[in-house]
Parts: C-alpha cells; structure tokens; sequence
C-alpha cells in the first residue's frame, strides 16, 4: 500500500533526495508503525494533512507516492486524484515475474499507474534490479541521445530517465515496462484533446441576460450537435404526444434530409413554437427539423434580445428559405408582447448549475404567452452539488488574495480533483411555473454521506452539476451519473471555500446553500456545517451575483 509518503519541496533550498532517503511525512508514518506497543491515541489529522495545513497548504508542496505490493482500497487511491501529488515512487521490489521472466506489475498496480498517467504524474523507479533479463543487442541504438523521456497524453513528460545510453541498463527492463503500459493508455478523443488546455482553469460563468453574447462564444455552443440533436428529439416527443398520439410510428432517424413542413397526417392548421433566447438560431433549425420529422407545419416565433445574433437568424431564414415560416422578434422575453400563444416554449437558458443564468426568471417573464396546457421545453432542472478536493483549484483562487475570488463560482473543467462523497440534489425549477407568487429563491441544507474506507481528506470547495428534462424521458445531463454522451456545451461548476476544511475519515460532510433573489439581481450563498461550521461566503451577493 501507499505506506508512505514523502513531500517534495518545489521552492528555495535543496529538495530531498527522493527516492533513496526517507523524508518528511516518510519518518513519521514510520515511528508510528513500528515504534508504539501500544497504539497512540487517534492524531487529529493524517500525518500528510497536518504538514499540509502548516506549511499553510502552500502550492509548492507536493506529494510523492511510495508504492508498496498491497494497495489501498480504490476509494482511499481516488482521494489522491485531489491532491498535488507530484510523483510515484516505484521499488523494483513491487514488480513480479512473468512467465517469460520479465518484471511485470500486478493488475491493481497497471490501473493505478494508468491513473496517475492521465494527471501527468512522475513515475520514480527505485530500487536494484532484481529481475534477471538477458541484455538485448541493440539497447544502445535504442536509447541513444542519453535521456529517454516519456510523454503524457497531455503532452507532460512522465520522466522515466535512463543515463549511460550505451549500456545495458539494469532496470532497463522495467522501464520499457512502464512504457509499455503507457502506450496502451486508450488514445485521448478530439473532444478530450481540445479540453486539455481548460483544465482546471478557472472561468467566470457567462451571464447572457446581463451582456450580450459574442459570435465566437455562439459558435462554441453550435460545435455541440449533441445537444441539439437532445432538443430536437425533445420538440418531436412533444409534437408527436400531442398532436399525433393516435397515429402510426412516425419517421425516427435524426440524418432524415429536412422535408417540405407541409403534412398530409397533421393538423391542418400551423402549431406554434416560440424559441426565446433563440441565439444564432441552432434550436429553431432542430424544431424546424423536429416538425419535418413528425409531418406538422410550424409557425416559428424567434425571441432573442442580443442583435447582434439576430443578424445570422436572418440570414438562416434566407438559405432555409423559412422566411414565411419563422418570425424574428428582436426582444428581451420578459417584456414582449406576444401577439398570439404559444403551445411549445423552446429555450436554453441553462448554467453549469442549471437555474445560474436565471433560466427561471426568463421563462416566469416568457409564461405569460404560453397557452393553457402548453408545453415548456425544458421541463424542469435539478442542480446537483458535490464536495471537492481540489488542491490546484484552491491554489489559484487563493492567488488572487482577494476575498472577492474565494466567494464566486467558477466554471471550470475539472481534472485534478477527487469527489469526496456522491452528489445530492439541490434546487429544482419547474416550466410552466404555476405557483402564486413565484418565488425562485431556495434554500437547502446537504448531507453528503462519505465511505469510511475513503480516509481523512481536505475539502477545498463543492462541484456543481445539473440534470434536465427536456421533455418526457429526453435528459440533458452534465451530472456524472447521467452524463448525456458527448456533449461538450457545460463544464462543471466550482463553489470554492476561504479556508480548506479538514475532513476525518469517514466523517460526514454538511452545507448549507441559499439562492436569493432581488428586483436585480440573483446570487448564491454557502456554508459549510460540518465536520466544522465555517463562514458564510458571499452575503448579500457582495463579491458575485447575476444581474436581472
Ligand atoms: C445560452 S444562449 C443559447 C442560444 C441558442 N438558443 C443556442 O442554443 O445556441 C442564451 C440566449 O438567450 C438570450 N437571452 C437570454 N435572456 C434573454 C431574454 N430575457 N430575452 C431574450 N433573449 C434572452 C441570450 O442573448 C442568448 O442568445
């Protein structure tokens, strides 16, 4: 198991020889196991923990891994996904034989190795060869150069170094090992690729209500077909269920070339669609599809308040040749007057938390001109919140030194971070909203239930999440569970905490969480309650709201 650990020092001074003397938490883990009769009274915290909080959980420690023959649970092994660990030691000693006699690692250890790869972690073999390998003839051509390095998928060097090139080095064999089980790490997809650069960078969530949305950030949102395609099965279900539930199967495949919208089996009349937030156009292009799909004839209302967006609907009318059949009101939603109902409301006007880019208040303002019955697509959305170590997240928000950055919510691609419990539901909104009065602000307090097998972990923040039902059993999801596959339009969101909390093992972690609501402006505040209760971070939206 990870029997013990040895912190790297990345700053001024000498770091530690690692690898052949045991440093820093190394000694103390050792002391306690061997020196005690009688075991000690608990420690207040993990020995690794407690030199993190007194070094004031500075960014240049880390933490080197010294791998032993048994491995920890895998829930204790996923907590180090938090943490800044900056290298695997790695004794030859842990290695066995294969039949051909071959220094391998046992599966546990392949699949752990292959997680610590993925975070661009160091492998550090150490240790004397003590597999006997019959010396390969061309060793020298193969590492000629003098230093071979290995690469991540991310493109980080792994750091497998062998000097004298031109002999046979001794642990050569483990290391074409270890390469070996590099290369086989699955290939990283397009998609995948072109996130790397925003891992764990922080962002602040877009308010498209408050600022007017660029073309480029338009056209990112266009890229995800996925989500489209969710919208367009979503407006089909719906036309389908209410207008043709009595006749037979209608067409199903989405790559159907876009039909004439006129229909022999519908309704004679046009079903009106309000697309409000309409953008560039995307969701009136997926309901014009939707409605060819189903055989009914559309007449499209595109609600959208930013011009600038308006423009490129115009011109998709055009090329479509929908000019006829979709009216463009250049409008914020919550004020026009529409001059008939509608019986379908299409938006997306979600966050990476669901109601964060005031979703609720849009379409309470849209309602008005819904129809008795009408149907809102979405549906409802459920946030979802989770506990979080993230060390490198904390280090960045704390580099601002400001309290401002630690009380805003970031959207962020979470990569380095370990989930300490699983997510619990948060706030639900539901359209048509049929309450009197409606009233968005919520209020919560999470339980989130941890293993005990997990150990003590540093909680640094909660990881946000949203679920939503488009309509019927159509879910669009960026909650882990339920993930809709590849689509890319939502990175988590992140709550960081001032102060980094220290969670036993097993320990229960509790928050509090406030959605408030005034004439102008909508924002969050949270707290941790336990296992301590700490501050209430962004009281009266003072460091971060969402402008109405
Ligand atoms: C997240 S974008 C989605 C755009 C497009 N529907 C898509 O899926 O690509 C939300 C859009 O809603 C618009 N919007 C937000 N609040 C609005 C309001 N109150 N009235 C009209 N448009 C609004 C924004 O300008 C933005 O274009």
């Amino acid at each position: 198991m990870f029997s013990r650990l040895a912190y790297l020092s990345g700053g001024r001074g000498q770091p530690p020889s690692v690898g052949h003397q045991p440093v820093g938490g190394f000694i103390l883990q050792q002391q306690y196991q061997n020196s005690f009769v009688r075991p000690p009274p608990p420690a207040p915290l993990s020995p690794h923990l407690q030199v993190r909080a007194q070094c004031d959980h500075h960014n240049l420690l880390g933490a080197a891994l010294l791998v032993g023959p048994t491995l920890p649970s895998l829930a204790s092994l996923d907590r180090w996904c938090g943490e800044p660990v900056k290298a695997i030691l790695l004794p030859t000693s842990v290695f066995i034989t294969n039949k051909r006699g071959y220094p391998v690692l046992p599966k546990g250890h392949q699949d752990m190795l292959a997680a610590f790869f993925k975070l661009g972690v160091q492998v550090v073999l150490t240790g004397e060869a003590c597999h006997s390998v019959a010396s390969p003839a061309n060793v020298g051509a193969a590492t000629a150069g003098g230093t071979a390095v290995a690469v991540g998928p991310d493109g980080e060097p792994l750091g497998f170094n062998i000097t004298n090139p031109g002999e046979f080095h001794p642990l050569r064999p483990y290391w074409e090992y270890l390469c070996f089980l590099f290369r086989r790490l699955e290939a990283v997809g397009e998609q995948e690729r072109q996130e790397t650069s925003y891992r764990d960078y922080l962002q602040v969530p877009l308010q498209p209500l408050q600022d007017n949305l660029e073309s480029q950030t338009y056209e990112t949102f266009e890229k995800d077909l996925q989500k489209y395609k969710l919208y367009e099965e979503a407006v089909y279900k719906a036309l389908k269920d209410r207008y043709l539930a009595s006749t037979t199967e209608a067409m199903s495949p989405y790559d159907l070339p876009i039909a004439s919208t006129s229909c022999s089996d519908g309704p004679s009349r046009n079903v009106v669609l309000m697309v409000v937030g309409a953008g560039r156009g995307p969701l009136v292009r997926a309901s014009m599809r939707a409605a060819a799909r189903v055989g009914v004839r559309l007449r499209v209302y595109a609600v959208e308040k930013n011009p600038n967006a308006i423009v490129h609907i115009q011109q998709m009318l055009r090329s479509e040749g929908w000019e006829r059949d979709v009216t463009i009101v250049s409008a914020d939603m919550r004020h026009w007057q529409a001059p008939e109902p509608a019986e379908i409301l299409v938006s997306e006007l979600l966050g990476s938390f669901g109601d964060n880019e005031l979703s609720p208040e849009c379409l309470d303002g849209a309602q008005r001109f819904l129809a008795p019955g009408g149907i809102s697509i979405p549906q409802s959305y459920t946030s979802y919140l989770a506990p979080a170590t993230s060390h490198k997240l904390h280090h960045d928000v704390k580099s601002y030194k400001d309290l401002e950055h630690f009380e805003t919510p970031y959207v962020v691609r979470l990569h380095r971070h370990h989930l300490l419990a699983p997510t619990q539901p948060l706030f639900t909104f539901s359209h048509p909203n049929n309450d009197a009065p409606i009233d968005n602000s919520r209020y919560a307090t999470v339980n989130f239930h941890r293993d005990p097998a997990a150990g003590a972990a540093v909680l640094h923040g909660f990881a946000g999440y949203f679920e939503c039902t488009l309509y019927g059993d159509v879910l669009l999801s960026i909650h882990p569970p339920s993930h809709s596959e590849n689509m890319f339009s939502w990175f988590p969101i992140f709550f960081p905490l001032r102060e980094p909390v220290y969670v036993p093992a097993g320990a229960p972690v509790e928050m509090q969480m406030w959605r408030c609501c005034s004439p102008h402006k909508v924002w969050y505040e949270w707290a941790v309650t336990a296992p301590v209760a700490g501050p209430i971070h962004n009281v009266g939206g003072r460091s971060y709201w969402v402008g109405l």
